[in-house]
Parts: C-alpha cells; sequence; structure tokens
C-alpha cells in the first residue's frame, strides 16, 4: 500500500520555478511570506548553485514551488543598473512559471512593464490581484478582472488577499499544478537557501572574533565567493576583507598561522552544522575601499 502511494506520488509530483513579478508595493513580499510561511530551516542545507538565488521554498505534498529572487522589478524599472537587469532576466530565463503581481482596481505603466518582462520569457503566467480586501464595493472587481483577463493570455487570474492564508492556500492549490512533473529539489524543511551562505559567513566571523578577540579590525568583511555541493561535499570560498596591510598581517598570523586555525574551526562549526563534508577555502584581502566595492557589497548581500 505505502508503495503505491510513493509510486503515485513520483508519477504526479510537480516542482519548479517560479519567478514573482510586479511593480513596487503591490504585495510581493507579504505574497511570498504567506507562501513559504515563516519558518527558515538550517538543518538540511542544499545550497542552490547553478541557478539564480532563490528567495522561498515552497513545499506541499503535492509539489515543491521555488520562487526566484526578481530585484530589479522589486526596485523600479527606471533604476535598474545592468546587475539587476541581468538578476532579473537571469531569474525570468530559470523559471517555469511566472507570477505578475498587481493590485486590485489598478493598472499604472509599471504594471505594464512587468508584464512584458512576464511575455518575452515566453512562460505561462499567472496573474494574482492582490489586496481585494481593501476593496468597497467589490462589484468593481468583476470588470476589473474583465479586462485584465484581456491584457494577456493568462493561465490564471486570481483575486486574493496577500495577507489571508486560506487566499494563499488556494493560490498555491492553482500554482503548483502549473508547475513541470519533477521531484522535489529541496528538503521539505527548508524555505530558503539564503540562509546558508549567511550563516557560513556568520561562522567564519565568529571565528575571526574568537581569534582576534580585542585586536580585531572593526571594518573588517567576510564574503562568501561560491558555495556549491559536490558530491555530498560543501564547498565554499570566501573572503575576509580588510582596509590596511596591517590588519592583513594580523589576521594571517605567522605565516599564516591564524587563518589556519580560523579556517579549521569554522570548517569543523560548519560540519556540524550541515552534516555534510566542508572544504573550506579562506583568502584575506587587503582593499583599503572595499565598502565601495559593488562586488564586494553583492557578496556581502547589500545588493538589493
Ligand atoms: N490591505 C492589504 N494590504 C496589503 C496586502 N498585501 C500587502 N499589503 C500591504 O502593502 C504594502 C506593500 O507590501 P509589500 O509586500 O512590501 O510589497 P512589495 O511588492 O514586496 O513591495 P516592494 O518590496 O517595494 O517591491 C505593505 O504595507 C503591505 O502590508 C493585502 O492583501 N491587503
Amino acid at each position: 500500500m505505502a508503495e503505491n502511494t510513493d509510486q503515485d506520488r513520483v508519477e504526479t509530483y510537480r516542482s519548479g520555478y517560479v519567478a514573482l513579478l510586479g511593480r513596487p508595493n503591490v504585495g510581493k513580499s507579504t505574497l511570498l511570506n504567506h507562501l513559504v510561511g515563516q519558518k527558515i530551516s538550517i538543518t538540511a542545507p542544499r545550497p542552490q548553485t547553478t541557478r539564480d538565488q532563490i528567495l522561498g521554498i515552497l513545499t506541499r505534498s503535492d509539489g515543491q514551488a521555488l520562487f526566484l529572487d526578481t530585484p530589479g522589478v522589486h526596485s523600479g524599472y527606471r533604476s535598474l543598473n545592468r546587475h539587476l537587469l541581468r538578476a532579473t532576466r537571469g531569474a525570468l530565463e530559470s523559471a517555469d512559471l511566472g507570477v505578475l503581481v498587481v493590485e486590485a482596481l489598478a493598472w499604472t505603466a509599471d504594471d505594464g512593464e512587468a508584464l512584458r518582462w512576464l511575455q518575452r520569457s515566453g512562460i505561462p503566467i499567472l496573474a494574482v490581484v492582490n489586496k481585494i480586501d481593501k476593496i468597497k464595493t467589490k462589484e468593481r472587481l468583476f470588470p476589473y478582472l474583465q479586462s485584465l483577463s484581456e491584457r494577456a493570455d493568462f493561465a490564471a487570474v486570481i483575486p486574493l488577499s496577500a495577507r489571508k492564508t486560506g487566499d494563499v492556500e488556494r493560490l498555491a492549490d492553482v500554482l503548483i499544478p502549473l508547475l513541470p512533473l519533477s521531484e522535489a529539489v529541496f528538503p521539505e524543511d527548508q524555505v530558503t537557501d539564503r540562509n546558508m551562505r549567511f550563516m557560513a559567513a556568520e561562522i567564519i566571523r565568529e571565528q575571526i572574533f574568537r581569534q582576534l578577540g580585542a585586536e580585531l579590525p572593526y571594518d573588517t568583511a567576510v564574503a562568501i565567493d561560491s558555495y556549491q555541493v559536490e558530491n555530498g561535499q560543501q564547498r565554499i570560498e570566501a573572503t575576509i576583507y580588510c582596509r590596511r596591510s596591517g590588519q592583513k598581517a594580523i589576521i594571517l598570523g605567522e605565516g599564516g598561522s591564524r587563518l589556519r586555525v580560523i579556517g579549521s574551526r569554522a570548517r569543523e562549526a560548519l560540519q556540524q552544522l550541515t552534516e555534510e563534508r566542508v572544504w573550506l577555502g579562506l583568502w584575506v584581502k587587503q582593499k583599503e575601499q572595499w565598502t565601495d566595492d559593488p562586488h564586494i557589497l553583492r557578496e556581502l548581500g547589500y545588493d538589493d
């Protein structure tokens, strides 16, 4: 009996990448938070390596939706720099499904721009009409939904309130069947892959602090350059940035001895956390102006 159930699950389970687009303030973050719930797990990390950053993971018995970050749309189209454009384009290239989030009864040029981005990508699009709780006269909603449906060939148009759990669950009921047939990509208790990079940087920072104590230069920062999983091994490369050459010498210690201790303690802590083998490559770079370097800021998570 149990075997049959497992077999059914393999044949009907759906999993895929979902790009959430919409102009600022339509409620994307609220929607995502309610879709994936609040629990962030660090117990079973499988960091994302080949695709763009995943912002949130929704796992249900019938499927798993991996929501991709689209920083460009978050920041407003006009202020897009090249990096943000690339990230948004990357998310759309990776996505199996696009979700256009709009606000009930409103349609602006930015909504149109978000729709065009989705249409250019050629993926199926689901429209979410958010904040219906704000509408006093519900009769006004129907013609709005009608005209929205005519703007594109949407797979579905879902009016809801992102704040209402029941509404968001109904959205998931429609969204999951639109994903490709595929096994789950992530363990079911994981809701994001962001946290592992963040945790790795925190653990390295903690070891620098322990080894340097009072000598710790306050403007030291840890950037995770890459985080990959290969054959059950977590492979992490990180750079410790400091501003002065004297600080670099302190962190390295004699013949690199202090950096070795920082690295091996951090590696042990990471192995305990991930319950997998960890390879940790640590570098120290002196860069006076690291706080102005967009690449470093991005690695530190200050880009969006
Ligand atoms: N009344 C009502 N307000 C909502 C709903 N969903 C979101 N909001 C509010 O709308 C505002 C914007 O929501 P966010 O989730 O931050 O919107 P966003 O699209 O992520 O905004 P950006 O991060 O600027 O792109 C917040 O004040 C939310 O509380 C809803 O269903 N009903």
